[in-house]
């Protein structure tokens, strides 16, 4: 279990309150040349990553009340929970272990007594063996010919990660082994145009799914092992074509997958946690077993800096905290990711999840309704894109947006001046969004493109840009799988620690279910034509119009 407190009646908490009121009126600007250790203070650095947080609206005072109210919740002992097995998902009454499925160094970690490491590392050892089976084309499908697409099936999490990895990873896939494909909703169309790109002698089905039991996936699932029939593949060669993830081994059965080939997980591993674990089989097909394991490799040496080091010095927490200021304190709604780095163009849709459906709770754990602000909207694109379509707002607009600025120092794909172009836009927008412009500043710019005076004053206040919007930098060498493996378990602590100090349960989504109920209600009313009365007038009145449209 873990401690519970009361977020607002944690003494740091009032001390914040009363220091943000000073702190709200500072800008940026004066805050750095008032000290000339702003960026030594305010950096940490874990192996090849380094994480600037200089230009926000922080002081050593913010810090050291931030820190506070992080020891006051008591995330130390949170930390040391987690860690340990503890049943911290007690909604659910589980352990939350996805540290443990990257736990390379194999110390034991109990879940009701039993070291769960010797079933993680069995399940990764038959990971790896087929994983080179089909890479090496030893494994064949029904003619007899070598494997080469492989058609994850899953949504939510057991989508979202391995999508985001692969494409991250991909120039680890050089060797083009194997092409991925993804498919997540249950609208046909994603089914269907995958199908139309792949041939069901040399296709292996993955349906990855936690529960086994998810809508979409199972009707996609469904769907593909129809395509395979209808398409040349036989009831006997089904144990070539599909494989499957899941922690539920019954429904598995049924389904008709061969139990060789399933590969298991455990209900202490959320889904929004998955990756590391047999969900992460797409990845280590399209990568390799090697480079999955230094995926695995880097987040493990993530999960042991937050472990072990003091939180003054731990990255994971120095997110958290910046994140709590602003939401808690500056009344911010939102958190950009913003990755200058193509390969990446995935990473805050699979943290919106991360994010969002971990905090997005609004009870605590003492099952009392909060009076303050949880978790963040969290989106994204990636730089340099997202300058041309939406930094307008950010700069200029009414909305205070934090924004993480992530970028490798070394391109994958080393072009001309490309890299230095990206980088130099990187680097453009956190100082811009820092100091701003002011309208001096702006009307000596038009005075210089000779402007009157007259058309100077009409102009500088839309030219002028308030500044002191606030940015994290996180810079790292090279996006290799280990950097990657530390960067998602980076993102991955920082909601554990943010869920602490707020008091709620990050490790569950119950929010998500009372959707699913009602569409299951909904389907068979879908299934003629009879005019439908029994929900209220809006829906009643959608479902029938849906009914007269399609019968036109
Ligand atoms: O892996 P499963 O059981 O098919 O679940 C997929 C997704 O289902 C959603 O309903 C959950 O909110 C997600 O957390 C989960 O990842």
């Amino acid at each position: 279990m873990l401690p519970t407190h009361r977020f607002t009646e944690l003494p740091a908490y009032a001390q914040l309150r009363d220091h943000y009121d000073v702190l709200n009126s500072r800008h940026l600007r004066d805050l750095f040349a008032e000290d000339a250790d702003r960026f030594k203070k305010f950096t940490r650095q874990f192996e090849d990553i380094l994480l600037d947080f200089s230009k926000n609206r922080i002081t050593d005072e913010t810090l050291t009340l931030l820190l506070q109210l992080a020891e006051q919740a008591g995330l130390s002992e949170a930390i040391g929970k987690m860690f340990s097995g503890d049943v911290i998902n007690q909604t659910e009454g589980r352990a939350v272990l996805h540290v443990a499925l990257r736990n390379r160094s194999n110390t034991p970690i109990l879940v009701d007594g039993t070291d769960v490491m010797p079933d993680v590392n069995d399940v990764l050892n038959r990971m790896k063996s087929f994983t080179e089976r089909i890479r090496s084309g030893e494994w064949t499908g029904y003619t007899g010919a070598a494997i080469t697409d492989i058609v994850n099936i899953g949504i939510g999490g057991s989508d979202l990660g391995p999508v985001m990895v692969t494409e991250a990873l991909k120039p680890y896939a050089d060797d083009q082994k194997l092409r991925v494909h993804f498919v997540s909703n249950v609208d046909g169309v994603h089914i269907y145009e995958t199908l139309q790109t792949v041939r069901p002698e040399t296709t292996l089905f993955l349906i990855a799914s936690k529960t086994f039991t998810t809508q979409e996936t199972m009707t996609n699932a469904q769907t593909a092992r129809q395509w395979f029939l209808d398409n040349g593949g036989s009831e006997e060669d089904i144990a070539k074509h599909f494989a499957a993830l899941s922690t539920n081994k019954s429904a598995v059965e049924k389904f008709g997958i061969d139990p060789a080939n399933m590969f298991g997980f455990w209900d202490w591993v959320g889904g929004r946690y998955s990756l590391w674990s047999a969900i992460g089989l797409s990845i280590a097909l399209y990568i390799g077993f090697d480079n999955f394991e230094e995926l695995l490799a880097g987040g493990h040496a993530m999960d042991e800096h937050f472990r072990t080091a003091p939180l003054d010095e731990n990255l994971p927490v120095a997110l958290a905290l910046v994140g709590i200021w602003y939401n808690n304190f500056f009344g911010a709604q939102t958190e950009a990711i913003l990755p200058y780095d193509q390969y990446m163009h995935r990473f805050a849709a699979y943290f919106q999840q991360g994010d969002m459906e971990s905090n997005g709770k609004s009870v605590d754990r003492n099952g009392q309704p909060v009076d303050y602000q949880t978790g963040p909207i969290i989106w994204g694109e990636p730089g340099t894109n997202g300058q041309h379509a939406f930094y307008q707002l950010i700069h200029q607009g009414t909305k205070l947006i934090p924004c993480d600025f992530l970028a490798p120092a070394i391109s994958q794909r080393p072009i001309g001046e490309h890299h230095n172009i990206l980088m130099a836009n990187y680097f453009a927008q956190t100082e811009a969004l820092m100091n701003g412009k002011t309208e001096e500043e702006a009307g000596d710019e038009l005075r210089k493109a000779d402007k009157s005076e007259e058309e100077i004053q009409a102009l500088a206040p839309f030219k002028a840009f308030s500044g002191n919007r606030p940015t994290n930098s996180i810079l790292f060498r090279k996006l290799t799988p280990r950097t990657l493996g530390s960067l998602i378990a980076l993102y991955e602590h920082k909601i554990f620690t943010q869920g602490v100090i707020w008091n709620i349960f990050s490790f569950d989504q119950w929010g998500v279910e009372l959707g699913k109920q009602l569409a299951s209600r909904i389907l068979p009313e879908l299934q003629d034509d009879t005019t439908v009365n029994t929900h209220d007038s809006s829906t009643n009145g959608l479902m029938n119009a849906f009914k007269a449209m399609r019968s036109e």
